[in-house]
């Protein structure tokens, strides 16, 4: 569907069911970068033409380069952001950035410092905050509130699909203004979003089985497009991981026996008054390497200090399974059970 009928679909790819990035396009004449669509921040930042050769993820990815665009305008404010996987720094430009076919006039920023760890195995070059305005570092205005304010989307909403294999086509979809029922089956379950301002919502508790082990008391789960995995407390994950039977690799990820995947437990997560079941499914990553199964486990131990933690991060990985609306008129979060 094109802008005209107040949606705008981007189609992503995957790589290897932990990484989803769509094609946006910065400066005049278009500048092309790969960027994750990403629910947990609410900055834009590509590689810079500026980055120092020491930085060798800089060489492997597309780079903005200020002089090539006639509709750049100068800034030069310093930024840096943090990931749960890893942070960037740089300086402020402003261009025209163009998402679904959409143009917008946009603060961005161009990165000059970019780890070789983790950004040497992003497939992506760069990053585009959803998040909500005041999460927005140097209090930059989101692309998604641009886009907002020219009232051409039908619904203040975007939707994302994660496909669940890398072989299917296309490996994802972001819509602006709207969901995609080809992605979907079933009605929507919604939540409101437990604060003003973040994609993030009440929980209820997590099961494995039948038994509600963690989070019994209710805690946060933020649903976050930009995280490859489900994170939780590292004591919980670790007691989850024993409970499953899976053991634990040298940089934090867990693995188990293929043999024992078939008799592996659901796990299920209960978010506004639903229950959200994970089958082994959907949290094994079965891959081969070598000629040998590697079967790991796409759940990390992750301690958020307070006040912001502690707290669950629900990525990729349960996306895939729950088409997720993101609601910004009604701040709340819908799921639908993805096809
Ligand atoms: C998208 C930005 C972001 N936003 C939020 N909220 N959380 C996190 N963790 C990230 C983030 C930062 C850096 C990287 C990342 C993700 N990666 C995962 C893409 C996920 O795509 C959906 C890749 C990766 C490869 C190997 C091991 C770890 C990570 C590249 C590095």
């Amino acid at each position: 569907p094109s802008p005209s009928n107040g949606t705008a679909p981007t189609p992503l790819t995957n790589y290897l069911d932990a990484q989803y990035y769509g094609e946006i396009s910065i400066g005049s004449p278009a500048q092309m970068f790969n960027v994750v669509f990403d629910t947990g921040s609410a900055n834009l930042w590509v590689p810079s033409s500026n980055c120092s050769p020491l930085y060798t993820a800089c060489f492997t990815h597309n780079r903005y380069d200020a002089s090539k665009s006639r509709t750049h305008i100068e800034n030069g404010t310093g930024f840096s952001i943090q990931y749960a996987s890893g942070n960037v720094r740089g300086f402020l430009s402003e261009d025209v950035v163009v998402v679904g076919g959409i143009p917008v006039v946009q603060v961005f920023a161009e990165v000059t410092a970019l780890p070789a760890i983790p950004f040497i195995f992003a497939k992506f070059d760069g990053v585009l905050g959803m998040g909500y305005p005041n999460v927005a570092i140097d209090g930059i205005t989101p692309v998604f509130d641009r886009i907002m304010s020219q009232h051409i989307l039908k619904e203040d909403v975007f939707s994302v699909y994660y496909s669940k294999d890398p072989m299917h086509k296309p490996g994802g979809e972001l819509v602006l203004g709207g969901t995609d029922p080809g992605y979907y089956t079933g009605t929507f379950n919604y939540m409101g979003t437990s604060q003003a301002g973040k994609w993030e919502v009440n929980m209820k508790g997590v099961s494995v089985g039948e038994e509600r082990l963690f989070c019994k008391e209710g805690c946060t789960a933020v649903i976050d497009t930009g995280s490859s995995y489900i994170t939780g407390p590292a004591s919980s994950v670790s007691v989850l991981m024993k409970t499953i039977g899976a053991t634990e690799l040298a940089e934090g990820g867990y693995t188990v026996n293929c043999d024992l995947v078939k008799s592996l437990p659901s796990v299920t997560f209960q978010l506004g008054g639903h229950e959200y079941t994970l089958t082994e499914e959907d949290y094994i990553l079965w891959q081969s390497q070598f000629g040998e199964d590697i079967c790991s486990v796409t759940f990390r131990g992750l301690d958020v200090p307070p006040p912001t933690g502690p707290i669950w991060i629900l990525g990729a990985n349960f996306i895939a399974r729950y088409y997720t609306e993101f609601d910004r008129h009604n701040n709340r979060i819908g799921f639908a059970t993805a096809v």
